[in-house]
């Protein structure tokens, strides 16, 4: 039905990204001088405005680059090999994996090893493979998931937080992970990223989804149980949606079947979208009871993918969904220039707030769009 198949969205959405985002990111957003991807643009003037570079923005834009070259937008692949050029020129570690901080020059900052960053780097290699099909990209990544079973994973469960290993305990690296062994799969690696998968919807079953509400919990003790006066009882409207999403992805990749997804999905409409405002709240209780009316932009993105994933899943559901999903991204990325995005929306504190933009957001903006099927 027409109607349905999201078309005046779908147009925005590549005019967006198309016309404005992908252009003023390429020219500003990459330091093609020394190396990576800028931080951060600054809301007015669109040039860099943050004094570090992180593992985790060079992985995520290596994403958006991909996305692109995919689309043969021009310069897109270069961007994406200039950021892999990045990852194994300056932030290989000594004793394995990948450092995450560093100056603007591309001096490394620190010695840390962040579980969250290095799930990246192996979504980011399974981007770049994914336009390239260059072998080493597969052998890195096989060599990095080695590094996560033989340094990183924990005794009782899961991986630790990284090195140094921080406390508590959380469920986002372990859904990145999830989404990086997804990719590698859609790659057709067929033997440790599946494992990995499985093993990683089970620690999602056994530790992260409470059956009893339908809710996902997001910080753990050491044995990823919930005791302790250290461990906060949290739930993140945004990361609900990405589970949602990325378990509908699970499912299709692997053939299994996740029987909670309703459930999660359920929840998250009942307690995590704020009707008055119609964005999602920042933090909910396992009661659905509100902890944090303020929200980034990101979860927004994630629930116009789930809200995409669910109309494909069920044809029946009401499209309107995605329509206020993709509204209420929407509304973060209509500032003064477009291609550039309010990155918080605090209700009590006169709604958008006019910061720093930053690059760690716009692949959550291109996945959101692209569960449109944008560019497809
Ligand atoms: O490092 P920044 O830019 O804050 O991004 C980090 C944030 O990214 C989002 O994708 C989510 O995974 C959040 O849980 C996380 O806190």
């Amino acid at each position: 039905m027409q109607h349905d198949t999201f078309g005046h969205e779908i147009g925005l959405a590549e005019q967006w990204l198309e016309k404005s985002a992908l252009p003023l990111w390429q020219s500003q957003g990459i330091d093609w001088e020394k190396g990576g991807f800028f931080d951060a643009l600054d809301l007015v003037t669109g040039v860099n405005s943050a004094n570090r570079k992180r593992l985790r923005v060079i992985t995520r834009q290596i994403y958006v680059f991909s996305q692109a070259a995919k689309h043969n937008i021009p310069q897109a692949r270069e961007a994406v090999l200039h950021g892999i050029d990045f990852i194994f020129s300056r932030a290989r570690h000594p004793q394995g994996a990948f450092l995450s901080n560093f100056d603007l020059d591309g001096n490394a900052v620190g010695d840390q090893r962040d579980t969250y960053d290095l799930a990246f780097v192996l979504f980011a290699l399974a981007q770049a493979y994914s336009i390239t099909q260059d072998p080493k990209l597969a052998q890195e990544a096989l060599s990095l998931a080695a590094f996560f079973s033989k340094v990183l994973s924990h005794p009782r469960g899961g991986f630790v937080e990284g090195i140094p290993a921080e406390k508590p305990r959380r469920q986002n690296p372990h859904m990145h992970l999830l989404e990086a062994s997804l990719a590698w799969v859609g790659c057709g690696e067929k033997t440790v990223f599946p494992a990995l998968a499985h093993n990683l919807v089970d620690l999602f079953k056994n530790h992260f989804f409470d059956p009893e509400t339908g809710a996902i919990l997001e910080y753990f003790d050491d044995s990823l149980g919930r005791s302790g006066p250290d461990i906060r009882e949290a739930v993140e409207p945004g990361h609900l949606f990405e589970w949602v999403w990325l378990l509908d992805q699970y499912e299709s990749l692997t053939g299994q079947t996740v029987p909670y997804l309703d459930q999660i999905y359920d929840f998250a409409h009942r307690h995590g979208v704020d009707r008055k405002s119609g964005f999602l709240f920042g933090e909910i209780g396992l009661d659905g009871s509100l902890h944090d009316a303020k929200v980034r932009l990101w979860p927004h993105a994630e629930w116009l993918r789930a809200e995409a994933a669910w109309k494909r899943r069920h044809p029946e559901a009401d499209p309107d969904r995605v329509r206020q999903a993709f509204t209420a991204l929407w509304r973060f990325l209509e500032t003064e220039r477009s291609g550039l995005w309010f990155e918080h929306y605090d209700p009590e504190n006169g709604g958008f707030q006019k910061g720093p933009v930053p690059a760690s957001s716009l692949y959550h903006i291109v996945g959101g769009f692209k569960g449109l099927k944008i560019w497809e």
